[in-house]
């Protein structure tokens, strides 16, 4: 078949969302006059669909691969060929789903404040397999900015009943002095567990690795000038349910940069200049895991097992048997199972985000 033994490519992929944001993104894409709009996010080797409620008739989310030159859906792909592109112990465990979604995200404003549920919770309550735990890698911020920050966890806890309140009225300046600002930069990673009430500052590009899945408890309702409808707030399940996805502790600011910001760990040396670093894995959560790899002159890559990769700083060329790949900062590919070994070289060095599943 036309696809073994290469790497997968894709088509531009942006999706709906109720916050804006994009215009970094549109410039990546080429897209004539670049714009903030509703399209802030690129979900990259996505085989899951965006749930945007309001937005039915949109079916949108599901990344195409391009195979032979022609798109071709992502999700039916790994369907025909799990044991190629996942890996048998992959495929026997989690059947066709990769359960890891990537996504480049583009704010030009902050993010309504939401928490997504744990895993068990999802579990236990949506009857669902994954809840959305979630991890960040900064790339970039825009011009302009002078204050990039994250919110993540509360620093001054509301009661169940007084979240409840201010969620009810709507009081955003006080659901917003429940938190304090957590400073990011390029190349910082943080980890937020299900749970964990957040929202993302403007002007901040990231890529988001998370579980592959669109729950959210939305608790700011109007951003942008649009309104969320009903059904996208409390996950179709009202508000006193959802109350019980929060994690209130307190969490300080310092607490926050030791344990929620990843600590690089080296974990393979490929020459002398080039190695392999992990950001999160099993230390930190079971539902996913991110590795970088700085690259310098030419290595050879044996892999066992599949990754969604982003090219974050320089380019490189990618040899496989059957595939000579260029790439360029901010290009992304699928590195199917069953492609175990090929080689890099970046004359002038680069860097590569890898996304994998859990074990
Ligand atoms: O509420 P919206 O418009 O779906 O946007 C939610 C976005 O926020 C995030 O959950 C980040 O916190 C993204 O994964 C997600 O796409």
């Amino acid at each position: 078949m036309s696809y073994q033994g290469q790497l997968i490519t894709f088509m531009p992929n942006r999706v709906w969302r109720s916050y804006v944001g994009g215009k970094t993104l549109d410039y990546l894409q080429n897209v004539n006059e670049p714009t903030d709009s509703h399209f802030p996010e690129e979900w990259i080797a996505s085989t899951v669909q965006a749930v945007n409620p309001g937005r039915e008739s949109h079916i949108e989310g599901i990344s195409k691969a391009i195979i032979a030159s022609e798109p071709c859906d992502f999700a039916q792909l790994i369907q025909s060929d799990p044991n190629y592109f996942l890996g048998p112990k992959h495929a026997k465990k989690y059947a066709t789903n990769p359960m890891v979604l990537v996504k480049y995200l583009d704010s030009s404003v902050r993010l309504h404040f939401q928490a997504h549920p744990t895993a068990e919770f999802a579990k236990q309550k949506l009857n669902s397999n994954s809840g959305k735990a979630e991890a960040y890698y900064i790339l970039d911020i825009r011009e302009g900015i002078s204050d990039p920050y994250i919110y993540l966890g509360f620093q001054h806890p509301p009661s169940r009943e007084n979240l409840k309140q201010m969620i009810e009225n709507q009081e955003i300046n006080n659901i917003e002095s429940c938190f304090k600002k957590i400073p990011v930069k390029a190349n910082d990673c943080f980890y937020i567990p299900g749970g964990m009430p957040h929202a993302i500052g403007e002007g901040i590009l990231m890529i988001e690795v998370m579980e592959p899945s669109d729950w959210a408890v939305r608790f700011e309702f109007e951003k942008s000038g649009y309104t969320l409808p009903e059904e996208a707030r409390f996950m179709k399940r009202g508000l006193d349910f959802c109350l019980d996805v929060f994690d209130y502790t307190q969490y300080t600011p310092e607490y926050i940069q030791q344990n929620f910001k990843q600590k690089a760990r080296k974990i393979a040396q490929y020459n002398k200049h080039s190695y392999k670093e992990s950001l999160v894995d099993a230390a930190t959560t079971d539902r996913f895991r991110i590795c970088k790899s700085t690259i310098l002159g030419s290595v050879t890559k044996t892999e066992d097992e599949f990754f969604i990769a982003v090219v974050t700083k320089g380019s490189c060329t990618i040899k496989t048997t059957s595939q000579t790949l260029q790439l360029s900062q901010y290009e992304t590919f699928f590195c199917p199972y069953g492609l175990s070994e090929f080689s890099i070289i970046a004359e002038d060095g680069a860097e590569i985000i890898e996304c994998y599943p859990p074990l």
